[in-house]
């Protein structure tokens, strides 16, 4: 541009062409005026020009994002001022500092529903809003329309088993496997049907007997044992039990959980540290073992290929129907999530996913139940008096006999509800914003909290004894746990009381779109294990924590997260 400026006014810069193409067509160079310089010049000149188009066209490119991200933020603050919450706007300090040194977010939050009522916003950082619900009317509307989890959910499960069809952020993603999912869990728990009667836990038990050699368990561990063998043989199929590597795998998936949220935490991966490659490391062994024991329960099913069949047919099932026919009758979980359309890679994602997931919440409530047993030989004796009624000595304990134990499924869903795997059910609505009845505009990608302790021990609809062990709440006339575990398999949410309150106030597999697809799976597979432990063992504390027993005024308050135990065989 400077050049053509200083060119000598003599020039006749009109016989000069603008453009390449415009070159191009000319008759080049040598029929233009002798002062442009040739078509050396020329193209220096073209290549200015480009330049500073380019960098125009950058400028308002950045402009525009910068103007878009502006009134996003402004509305943000313009949305989240309108929810009540404290005035703090860049970051609030009393989360910050919960969030900084671990400490009691469930007390935190509850200051502030004090405070501020059912519907609580705080400021995470400037552009990012926390919104906290604990009325049971808006958490279900909340858990209902928000269909999508954290990106930092996604991030940690991506992480650690690659691509996959679960656990991701956005709900369009994971719709069909956990449609396919609920169906293949809810066939494993059907009254009748071939698989009821958990041979899983027989061979679960079985595992016992070689624990037993040692002096002493520890719950966690004892529970983490059994929830691995419980998850493993279910995702697997009796491939699992003949699988020589089962117990490196479950140290290496304990590895693998302890830190996948601290490293998905950052938006860059931290590649040059040592600690991150070695998780990275970890990550792919563990997916080299999936693989190769998905290949194993795979030759295991295609050798019950003719069995299948033959059930297939004994129900009149169209054998054609591919993603159903593996569903319905496959003993291993790839034919249900490996549809057609499903990668090998998602499949083994997928298998891992649920392995971390099922195996560290089923661990818990198992461990939660143990615990309450240690502390009560009283509610040891009465499901003890339930087993033996409802099974006669010699019978195998079938999906029919469990549904007659109503004491016991009692005792695992007070157990859920006590003890949830975690303090928070989270959720946001990446894309939209979120009206909600009560006139509240909650704006998109904000982070919507449910604090599970405020609401499952919310006095006001539990009673006085909200925050006791009381399995006789889920016993009450209102409440039939035949009919709930045993209905149709349409949907598999424990609608437990006919009050909404109650039913929107029981939250620990959360509810809505995101709910936990293998509830009623898991609390029959966990009562299977008690009634099947509690038949043949009693469960007894390890004498140094008598000592402890001995010396609280009411055992049943003990906070005991992890007691040694000692099983002792049941004399017949
Ligand atoms: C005691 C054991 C378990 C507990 C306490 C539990 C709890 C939960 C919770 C709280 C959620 C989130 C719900 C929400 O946001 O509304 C969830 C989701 C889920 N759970 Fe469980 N769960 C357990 C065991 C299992 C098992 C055994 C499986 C399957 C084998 C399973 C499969 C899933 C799936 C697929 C999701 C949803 C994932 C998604 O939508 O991306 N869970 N669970």
């Amino acid at each position: 541009m400077a050049s053509s400026s200083s060119s000598s006014s003599s020039c006749d810069a009109a016989g000069v062409p603008f453009t390449l193409l415009g070159a191009l067509i000319t008759a080049g160079p040598a029929a233009w005026p002798a002062c442009v310089g040739g078509g050396r010049a020329f193209l220096r000149d073209y290549a200015r020009r480009g330049t500073n188009a380019l960098l125009w066209a950058g400028l308002l490119a950045v402009t525009w994002i910068l103007l878009l991200r502006v009134t996003a933020l402004l509305r943000l603050w313009a949305l989240g001022s309108r929810i009540p919450g404290p005035r703090a706007l860049l970051a609030d300090p009393g989360l910050a500092a919960v969030l900084r040194d671990g400490g009691d977010i469930t007390g935190f939050l509850s200051k502030l529903h004090g405070r501020y009522g059912p519907v609580v916003r705080l400021w995470v950082g400037p552009s990012q809003l926390l919104v906290s619900v604990i009325d049971p009317t808006l958490v279900k509307e909340v858990l209902t329309k928000a269909e999508d989890k954290l990106p930092l959910t996604g991030r940690t499960y991506n992480l650690a088993c690659g691509k996959l069809g679960l656990f991701v952020s956005l709900f369009q993603k994971v719709k069909r496997t956990r449609d396919s999912l609920k169906m293949f869990l809810n066939e494993k728990i059907t009254v009748g049907a071939s698989q009821s009667s958990f041979k899983i836990i027989d061979a679960v038990l079985n595992r016992i007997n070689t624990i037993m050699s040692k002096d002493f368990m520890d719950t966690r561990s004892f529970s983490q044992h059994m929830a691995f063998n419980i998850i493993g043989a279910t995702l697997l199929g009796d491939a699992f039990f003949e699988w020589s590597d089962a117990s490196a795998y479950e140290e290496l998936l304990m590895l693998v959980a302890k830190d996948g949220c601290f490293w998905a935490s950052y938006a860059i991966p931290p590649f040059w540290r040592p600690s991150y490659r070695r998780y990275r490391t970890l990550c792919a062994k563990l997916k080299i073992l999936t693989e190769s024991v998905v290949r194993k329960s795979r030759q295991n099913s295609s050798l019950n290929h003719f069995d299948q069949r033959s059930y297939l047919k004994s129900k009149g099932t169209d054998p054609n129907r591919r993603v159903l026919d593996n569903m319905m009758a496959s003993h291993c979980l790839h034919g249900a999530i490996g549809g057609p359309l499903n990668s090998e890679e998602e499949i083994c994602g997928n298998i891992m996913g649920l392995m971390l997931h099922g195996i560290s919440a089923s661990a818990n409530l198992i461990g939660n139940i143990l615990t309450k047993l240690v502390l009560s030989p009283e509610l040891q004796d009465q499901l003890h008096v339930e087993i033996v009624s409802v099974c006669n000595e010699s019978s195998k304990l079938e999906v029919d006999d469990l549904l007659r134990m109503q004491v016991l499924l009692a005792t695992v869903c007070e157990s859920a509800r006590l003890l949830p795997a975690g303090p928070l059910l989270q959720r946001c609505s990446l894309k939209h914003d979120l009206k909600l009845g009560s006139g509240i505009t909650v704006p998109a990608q904000s982070i919507l909290v449910v604090p599970l302790h405020l609401v499952q021990m919310d006095a006001s609809v539990w009673g006085d004894d909200a925050d006791q062990f009381n399995p006789h709440r889920f016993l009450k006339k209102d409440v039939d746990l035949r009919e709930i575990f045993g209905a149709p398999k349409g949907s598999n949410r424990i609608n437990v009381f006919s009050e909404c309150a109650k039913t929107e106030s029981f939250l620990p597999f959360g509810s809505g779109s995101r709910e936990c697809v293998g509830q009623k799976f898991v609390v029959l597979a966990i009562s299977m294990l008690i009634a099947s432990l509690l038949r043949s063992y009693e469960v007894h504390p390890h004498p140094s924590l008598s000592k402890e027993m001995d010396t609280a005024v009411d055992s049943s308050h003990l906070h005991m997260p992890n007691p040694k135990i000692i099983l002792t065989k049941r004399r017949i």
